[in-house]
This record gives C-alpha cells, sequence and structure tokens, in this order.
C-alpha cells in the first residue's frame, strides 16, 4: 500500500497550548479525505503539518515515502489555505499569472516553452475558467477564486491537493460544481485532503472520513463514519448541517 501521507504519533503546541495531541493518520494515495471537528480542533494546523508545512513538536511525518524535513518534491503538493487569496487581493496579478506560478518548479521564472503555456492552458481548461485567464485574480468571486488556485496546483503537476475550507463564502450551485471537479481530479488519481464544515455535503464525495479535537477522535471509511458517535461529536461545531439533514439525504 502506497501512502501519500503518513503521520505517527504528532504532537503540537502554540506556545504552551496543545493543539494537537499524539495524532496518527495515513491517507493513501488516491484517497479523498475529509476532515472534520469543532472550530479550534486543530484542523488547519494538522494539514499544514501533514504538508511539511510546520515541523511537528513530536512525532514523525512522511510525504510519499520520504521524511517530510527532506521532501524536496514540494511541486506534487497542492495548498489553497483558508488565506491563500489574501496575499493576492492587494497585487494587480491575473489569473494566468497566479496559474503561472505553479509552473515554477518546472520551467524557473524564465520564459515559458510551448509545453508550459499548453500545461497552463489544459489547468485553466479543466477548471472552467480559461475564459477569465487575463481578469485580476481579485476581481474573481470567491468560488473563481478557489479554482484559480486549484488551476495553479494542476499546472505543478500536484499528486496531491489540500483544501481548507475552499467553500466558504461559495453559493450553492457552485459548491456543487467545486466538488463534481474534486471527484473528476480525484478520479484522474489525484489525492484529496479537505478540510470542510459542511459534513452533509463532505461525506456525500469523501472516501475517508477524520474527525479531529486535538486527539483523532475518528479516521475511518465514510460509510463506517456515518454510523459512528464522530458524526455527532463534529456537530458540536458551530457551523454544520443538521443530523436530520444528513439522513434526509440533503
Ligand atoms: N499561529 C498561532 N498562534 C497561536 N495559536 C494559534 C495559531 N494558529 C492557531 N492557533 C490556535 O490553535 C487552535 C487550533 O487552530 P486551528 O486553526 O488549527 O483549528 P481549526 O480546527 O482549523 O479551526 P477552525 O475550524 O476554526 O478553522 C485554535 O485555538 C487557534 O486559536
Amino acid at each position: 500500500m502506497s501512502y501519500a501521507i503518513a503521520v505517527e504519533n504528532v504532537s503540537f503546541s502554540y506556545e504552551d497550548r496543545p493543539v494537537l495531541k499524539d495524532v496518527s493518520l495515513s491517507v493513501e494515495e488516491g484517497d479523498f479525505l475529509g476532515i472534520v471537528g469543532p472550530n479550534g480542533s486543530g484542523k488547519t494546523t494538522l494539514l499544514r503539518i501533514m504538508l511539511g508545512l510546520q515541523p511537528p513538536d513530536s512525532g514523525t511525518v512522511e510525504l510519499f515515502g520520504t521524511p517530510a524535513s527532506s521532501f524536496k518534491d514540494g511541486a506534487r503538493l497542492g495548498y489553497v489555505s483558508q488565506h491563500s487569496t489574501d496575499a493576492d487581493a492587494t497585487m494587480p496579478v491575473t489569473v494566468r499569472e497566479v496559474v503561472r506560478m505553479g509552473r515554477y518548479a518546472h520551467a524557473g521564472i524564465g520564459p515559458l516553452n510551448e509545453a508550459d503555456r499548453e500545461s497552463i492552458d489544459d489547468a485553466l481548461e479543466t477548471v472552467g475558467i480559461s475564459d477569465l485567464a487575463d481578469r485580476r485574480i481579485n476581481h474573481l468571486s470567491g468560488g473563481q477564486r478557489q479554482r484559480a488556485y486549484i488551476a495553479r496546483a494542476l499546472a505543478s503537476e500536484a499528486d496531491l491537493l489540500a483544501l481548507d475550507e475552499p467553500t466558504v463564502g461559495v453559493d450553492a450551485d457552485s459548491v456543487e460544481a467545486f466538488y463534481t471537479l474534486l471527484d473528476d481530479l480525484n478520479g484522474q488519481g489525484i489525492t484529496i485532503l479537505l478540510i470542510e464544515h459542511d459534513i452533509g455535503v463532505l461525506t456525500q464525495h469523501a472516501s475517508t472520513m477524520a474527525c479531529l479535537d486535538c486527539e483523532l477522535y475518528e479516521h475511518c471509511e465514510t460509510g463506517q463514519f456515518l454510523e459512528s458517535d464522530a458524526l455527532e461529536h463534529a456537530f458540536s461545531s458551530a457551523r454544520v448541517v443538521s443530523s436530520q439533514q444528513l439522513a434526509a439525504g440533503d
């Protein structure tokens, strides 16, 4: 079995406040993992540690079989953080320029060759925003911006996409289209890690689910998760759908 990410006994504190306690969690290549948990339960922190962006205080993290501290192939990992868009909000960059950043690992900052240009065009087309390529990134809606950042990850040929609450502020139709895109990418073999408050929609798409509450409360296949008490535990989060809605398949 090949793991995209293997986390073993990870603990982490901000100053002296423990945020993660002894978390062990492996993500198989090709998995679609949904991560839920109450507000402030350490989800973003764990995601960043899983991607090797932040070292744990103790425990180990492996990315595609290599210790995170010596993993050099960052282009394989695409991360769309909650704050991805903030940095660009004040910069006059176009969507194409944002997606072009995904080619840095392959093309450097020099002129692009034909293959690079093709890769950028393909990425824009895959996420359905070719017509927005020359618009300023900060003139896009939240949902369109999320697509631009996914296109950047695709242009960098990422094998794994990690997204932190990508659908906040996105209208219901766009959320559905967004999940269709994620399903397509996952069908092409891209591993997906997704933090999402809307457990109802998440569990319709994720193949495995993890519920975090400082410790790892549950990690299992989605069907099993829906029948476990982790569901109720995750509902202690502020912004979730009700279990009645879930039962009704809404
Ligand atoms: N840089 C930081 N310095 C100090 N404390 C932090 C920092 N980042 C996060 N925290 C705190 O650590 C805890 C876990 O934060 P984290 O963002 O990982 O949780 P989360 O589950 O993603 O939260 P949410 O669902 O609200 O986005 C929270 O109490 C948060 O306030």
